[in-house]
This record gives C-alpha cells, sequence and structure tokens, in this order.
C-alpha cells in the first residue's frame, strides 16, 4: 500500500535571489505542515545546508555540484525515497536547487521517480528584483526558467522602486503568462500560497502539456545549441577555510574591492578582535553585501568557512586574498569590527 503521496516542490533562482531565505521563512511560518528539504549547493563546503539546518524536519543535503546534472535518475530517486517513505511523515518536500541549476532537468527528475508516493509539486521560481536585468542580459536562457515557473516570487522589492518591479513584472509576463507574480522582500512569502493552495499534486491535464511542451523546448534549444547547455558552465566555486580567525577590516574591504569574476559569497567568519565572541554569517551577491551576527553553537569549532563564485575567477589571487585577510601576530583592535557592523543587517 503506498499511502498518500508527498508534494515535491522545486525552489529554483538563479544566484543569491533569495531561495534559501524564502526557505528559512517558511520553515519558520509552517502553518503545522512538516517540511523536508534537499538542499544543493554548488560548492564543495554546503553552506546552505548550514544555514537551513535545524529548522527542518528532515534534510538531504548535496554539495558540489548541480542536482541538474545527475546523469540517471537514480540520485534524485534515493533522496526522494528516503525523504517521502511513510516514517518520515512529512507532508512536502522542498527541493532548493542550486542558484545555477537547470529547472527543467530538476523538473524532469523529480517526475521521472517510479515512487509512487512522490508527486511533483510544481516549480516556485525566486527571481532578484535588483539583479534580474542584469542576470537575463547575461544569461537569456533564464526566460525560460521563468516559463517554467508555477509561481515566481519577486524578492528583494526593497531594493528597488515600484516602477522597477512594474517593469520586472511585465518582463517576467513576457516569459510566463500564467504563474502568478508575488512581490515579496527577504523571502517572505505567505506559507499558505504553497501549503494550504491545495495544489493538484499532479498537474491538471492543461498544464501537463504546458510543461511537456516547455520541457519539449527546451530539449529542442540544448540540441539546437549542439552541446547539452547548463547555465553553471564557466562558473567556479572556491572555497576558503580557515582555523585561525580573519581580520575584520581587511575582509571588508576586500569585499568592496570584489576579486574580478565574482559574482557570489557566502559562509560564516571567525573574527579575531578583543571582546568580540559571535560567529558571522556573510553574503554578497554582486555589489551588495550583508553580514548577519550569530551565535556559535555549544562547542562548535571558531573557525571560517567561505564558497566564492563567479565566472572567470583567478583561484589563486582570491584565495591569496583571503589568506591575507588571516590575523597574523598583531590582533585587530576594537575599531576593526566598525566596517562588518556597516553591512550588519538584524535578522
Ligand atoms: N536587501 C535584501 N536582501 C535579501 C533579500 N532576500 C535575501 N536577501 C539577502 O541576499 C543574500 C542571498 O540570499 P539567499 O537566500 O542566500 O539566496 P540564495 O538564492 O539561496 O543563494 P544561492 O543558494 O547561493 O544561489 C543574503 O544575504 C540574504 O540575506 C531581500 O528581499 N532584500
Amino acid at each position: 500500500m503506498a499511502g498518500r503521496s508527498v508534494p515535491v516542490v522545486i525552489l529554483a533562482g538563479f544566484l543569491g535571489a533569495g531561495k534559501t531565505s524564502m526557505l528559512n521563512h517558511l520553515l519558520r511560518r509552517n502553518r503545522g505542515v512538516r517540511i523536508g528539504v534537499v538542499v544543493n549547493d554548488f560548492g564543495a563546503i554546503n553552506i546552505d545546508s548550514m544555514m537551513v539546518a535545524g529548522q527542518v524536519d528532515s534534510m538531504v543535503s548535496l554539495s558540489n555540484g548541480c542536482l541538474c546534472c545527475a546523469v540517471d535518475t537514480e540520485d534524485m530517486d534515493g533522496m526522494l525515497d528516503r525523504l517521502v517513505r511513510p516514517d518520515s511523515d512529512l507532508d512536502v518536500v522542498v527541493i532548493e536547487a542550486s542558484g545555477l541549476a537547470e529547472p527543467h532537468n530538476m523538473i524532469r527528475l523529480v517526475r521521472a521517480s517510479e515512487n509512487p508516493r512522490v508527486a511533483y509539486g510544481g516549480t516556485v521560481l525566486v527571481v532578484d528584483a535588483a539583479a534580474f536585468g542584469d542576470t537575463l542580459a547575461q544569461h537569456p536562457e533564464i526566460g525560460r526558467h521563468v516559463g517554467l515557473a508555477d509561481l515566481v516570487v519577486l524578492n528583494k522589492t526593497d531594493l528597488v522602486s515600484d516602477e522597477v518591479v512594474l517593469d520586472i513584472r511585465e518582463l517576467l509576463r513576457e516569459f510566463n503568462s500564467r504563474a502568478p507574480v508575488v512581490p515579496v522582500s527577504e523571502g517572505r512569502l505567505d506559507a499558505a500560497l504553497l501549503f494550504d493552495a491545495q495544489r493538484p499534486t499532479e498537474p491538471s491535464p492543461g498544464e501537463q502539456l504546458t510543461l511537456d511542451r516547455l520541457l519539449a523546448e527546451a530539449d529542442d534549444a540544448d540540441e539546437s545549441h549542439g552541446a547539452h547547455h547548463h547555465l553553471h558552465e564557466g562558473y567556479t566555486a572556491l572555497e576558503f577555510t580557515s582555523d585561525a580567525p580573519l581580520n575584520p577590516r581587511a575582509l571588508v574591504s576586500l569585499l568592496e574591492d570584489r576579486p574580478e569574476g565574482v559574482y557570489r559569497a557566502k559562509g560564516f567568519v571567525h573574527f579575531a578582535v578583543p571582546g568580540q565572541t559571535r560567529k558571522f554569517e556573510v553574503q554578497t551577491v554582486g555589489p551588495h553585501i550583508r553580514f548577519v551576527s550569530r551565535r556559535w553553537d555549544a562547542g562548535e569549532e571558531r573557525r571560517t568557512q567561505l564558497v566564492v563564485i563567479g565566472v572567470g575567477v583567478d583561484e589563486h589571487d582570491v584565495l591569496t586574498r583571503l589568506r591575507g585577510c588571516v590575523v597574523g601576530d598583531e590582533p585587530a583592535d576594537e575599531n576593526a569590527m566598525l566596517g562588518v557592523h556597516r553591512y550588519t543587517v538584524a535578522m
């Protein structure tokens, strides 16, 4: 007896659009819904899973590559089988794709599952209102991603004017006239839109046709380009770990003078400053820098872990510059945190 099926929702969106922020918001406002998540990060250190951990009913995390590249369905099947088995008692599974994933491949992988408890529950696309224009210009294939969405969350509306929000809505409509577009900030999507909407567990016949057609178009597009083109081609992720603390002033000036090609950085930092006892989450998306002050868990090793993602990044240069932020014999002075505080937001 297979029992009831569990909708599997794909949460997609370009690097730094706000997927993890939205997932964390939904996990906090889960309305009693038990949520399992699959977190896929592009870098070898799965920063996303660290940012989601602790709030979720069940999690599988996958790092160092894109889930969309799984050559066969076995990887995905294995993960979904674990999450939807009856004793996990989940109501919904959310797959947070890496910021460079191809949503149509993810959809295909979920829909190919032979587990009768797995039901494709639709695709939610998070769009960064401040970056969308540039991202689309650089990666026109993102338009196709918009076309696959069942719901578009237009995030970071705090960073742009109302006119820009309207313009982006128009632009999004050109690629997808069927999906609702919901403007939000900080990923604060009303959980009812996802969990109470009573989506059909399988797409309705009309939707299915549309989706199949879109997938077929995506395949055609791939073929017409000769090779199977992925958004993440050209992007590299590098990791930096340090047990020795970092000088906040040096790190802030590195982030402000971002190395060429770097688009995204994220992780946790251990600063060495007298009287400073907090762990700092750091995130950059394009020119935007953000720190969040966090607490070290009991017994957690004081360590810096960063992932840096970009195109044509000079890995040696970035790592050398990061190593240059490690505190030497001279500890940083108390005022060294001022730069960090300038970019610190209360969460
Ligand atoms: N100003 C502003 N910043 C936001 C908003 N939503 C998210 N952020 C910040 O943007 C950064 C990236 O957000 P994430 O939620 O990690 O983005 P993501 O899509 O999961 O990123 P990747 O998984 O790396 O692709 C973080 O510093 C967030 O705090 C928003 O609405 N406004």
